[in-house]
């Protein structure tokens, strides 16, 4: 049981045996900075996870997993790393089962175009990608409400399934098949808006960067999470360092029972690693919207998908 082991060597445990995979800093695990239990499977699975580079949210999360998995397997074993739901305090899998989940969207929902306004939408709904988004960075009301209503049109009679980004009324007033929401968007929802957007019925994805965000999003019970960023991305300044294909498939195995995307600095040599974590999508920006000839490079990454089983 965890009250007879002793944190140090716990955490030499884990950090032996998860150290090459995650990269880890040091072989000697520094003393985590904040405790808020004195369990010894706890203090010594935070000493590792920050000693593996998890950042201090993360490392809280996972180790009060390492807790609630040892406590439930009745003993420490630290070759396996945390992966099941209920020991990351969430409810139980599938999510679609919740009687609050969002619609379901296809598991796998393969190459994802997240795209910058309705002209690159309907290019690459045109072209056959699967998944596209529209991300319309604006304050302007009206050219917001003018491009997703151009996107919802631009997809008609291509089978495109389309993401809102950010602008969740005017893309159910539009009739979009979803909305995407990064964690800010959702801490500014306040309960009636969270009720009216899961009234509208539409799908609803939700982006993460790591173990409290991915807790944080599965409250909600969205269609489909992202996890990002995988690599690093000249698209937008990212308040987290970039996670690596390592902790994207251990993230996946903890999500399995939710449709996956991974986002965030992928390109065509780097599509095959990512494909081999599981999920079930890939989400891209540059690779198609800077390629020289996009509905090419749709093709080929459609048919790496494809073989892939992905
Ligand atoms: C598929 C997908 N994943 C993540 C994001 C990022 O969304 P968000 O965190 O809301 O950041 P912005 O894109 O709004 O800058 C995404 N758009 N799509
Ligand atoms: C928009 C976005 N969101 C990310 C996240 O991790 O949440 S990464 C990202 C940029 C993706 O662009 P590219 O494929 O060009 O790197
Ligand atoms: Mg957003």
């Amino acid at each position: 049981m965890s009250t007879a082991l002793d944190s140090s060597a716990v955490a030499q445990a884990i950090v032996a045996t998860h150290g090459l995979r995650f990269g880890a800093i040091t072989s000697a695990p520094p003393s985590a900075p904040n405790f808020s239990s004195d369990d010894p499977v706890y203090r010594g699975a935070k000493r590792a996870c920050s000693a593996l580079g998890f950042i201090e949210i993360d490392a809280e999360c996972l180790a009060h997993a390492w807790r609630a998995q040892t406590q439930r397997l009745s003993g420490f074993d630290a070759t396996l790393w945390p992966d099941a739901p209920e020991d990351f305090g969430m409810r139980p899998f599938p999510p679609t089962a919740r009687d609050d989940a969002f619609p379901p969207c296809p598991e796998r929902l393969g190459l994802y175009a997240v795209l910058p306004d309705a002209q690159w939408v309907g290019r690459m709904a045109r072209a056959g990608v699967p998944t596209v988004q529209l991300r319309f960075k604006s304050a302007d009301t009206a050219a917001v409400e003018r491009e997703v209503q151009a996107a919802v049109e631009a997809v008609q009679g291509t089978g495109a399934l389309l993401f809102i980004n950010d602008h969740w009324q005017v893309a159910i007033a539009a009739g979009a098949y979803g909305i995407h929401l990064g964690q800010e968007d959702l801490d500014e929802l306040s309960p009636e808006d969270l009720a009216r957007l899961r009234d509208s019925g539409l799908r609803l994805g939700v982006s993460t960067h790591g173990y409290a965000e991915m807790v944080r999003a599965d409250k909600v019970s969205p269609s489909y999470i992202a996890m990002g960023a995988v690599y690093p991305t000249t698209l937008k300044k990212m308040a987290t360092a970039p996670q690596g294909v390592a902790r994207l498939g251990a993230y996946a195995r903890l999500l399995r029972g939710y449709p996956q995307v991974g986002i965030g600095g992928i390109d065509a040599v780097r599509l095959p690693e990512v494909l081999a974590t599981g999920v079930g999508s890939v989400a891209v920006v540059r690779a198609l919207v800077a390629a020289e000839d996009p509905e090419a490079t749709a093709a080929q990454w459609m048919a790496a998908i494809d073989a892939a089983g992905n």
